[in-house]
């Protein structure tokens, strides 16, 4: 167990909330047939339009490129699990319409969603820093196995909106944002290289290093590591 004094939590989704496989099998199977038609049935939304022009500078595409093309780079950024920007957004209005219309339902490690309405009833400010765009993150915890649990949360942070997770500077703008005191702010997940960041911004770190999962056997030196959020208390 692990006892730690804090006001304000922030929290990753991917492995720390919800096995990697809700990601990287469920929503991107989800999501990769849809992209295509997706690009083509939006093309006038300026969001929409914006991530294709990303899409292709990033993917070194010309202005004529077509839509099968702008489709092959996507998929080959999911093949290599590449969390960038387009392709988030993108991702993310896709999985925000499957929630809505009952195709997707989040599910948590069993923990997850006990501890997290403990933490929120104890008057913890609790916030989300993700790759997952901030409309996907919000559409994602509107429709859970434990319900919707989208009032736990004050804020949503991702790497639009907040910066690269394995930067500090990142983690320091999310405090600003938060009005959070850096020291009392603990961050959770089950990345390393993030949790080295969080704490070089000053924060309180805790790893999650849950069997079965990408960094179950990373070493989480310095930070505290647990396999379970119920083993992480917060007063
Ligand atoms: C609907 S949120 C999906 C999460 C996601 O797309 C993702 O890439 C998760 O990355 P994380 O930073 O939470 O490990
Ligand atoms: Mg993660």
């Amino acid at each position: 167990m692990i006892s730690l004094t804090a006001r304000w939590v922030v929290v990753d989704i991917e492995g720390t909330l919800t096995p990697t496989s809700q990601v990287h099998v469920t929503l991107y199977d989800y999501a990769r047939p849809r992209l295509g038609p997706w690009i083509d049935e939006h093309a006038d939304d300026a969001v929409v339009a914006d991530a294709v022009a990303q899409i292709r500078s990033l993917g070194g595409l010309s202005e004529s490129a077509t839509t099968d093309e702008l489709v092959a780079v996507l998929h080959g950024w999911m093949d290599a699990d590449q969390k960038i920007a387009p392709l988030k957004t993108l991702q993310g209005l896709i999985w925000q319409r499957g929630y809505a219309v009952g195709d997707l339902t989040a599910e948590f490690f069993p923990d997850v969603a006990k501890r997290l309405r403990e933490w929120h009833a104890a008057g913890l400010t609790l916030a989300v820093f993700s790759s997952g765009s901030v409309p996907g993150q919000i559409a994602f915890f509107s429709r859970t196995t434990d319900g919707d649990l989208r009032d736990l949360f004050t804020a949503h942070f991702d790497t639009v909106n907040a910066g690269p997770k394995r930067e500090a500077p990142s983690y320091k703008a999310i405090a600003s944002a938060l009005r959070a005191v850096p020291e009392e702010t603990v961050f959770l997940s089950d990345v390393p290289a993030e949790l080295h960041a969080a704490a070089e911004a000053g924060w309180q770190t805790v790893g999650l290093a849950r069997p079965g999962e990408p960094f179950a056997d990373a070493d989480f030196s310095p930070h505290p590591a647990v396999d379970s959020l119920t083993d992480v208390e917060i007063s």
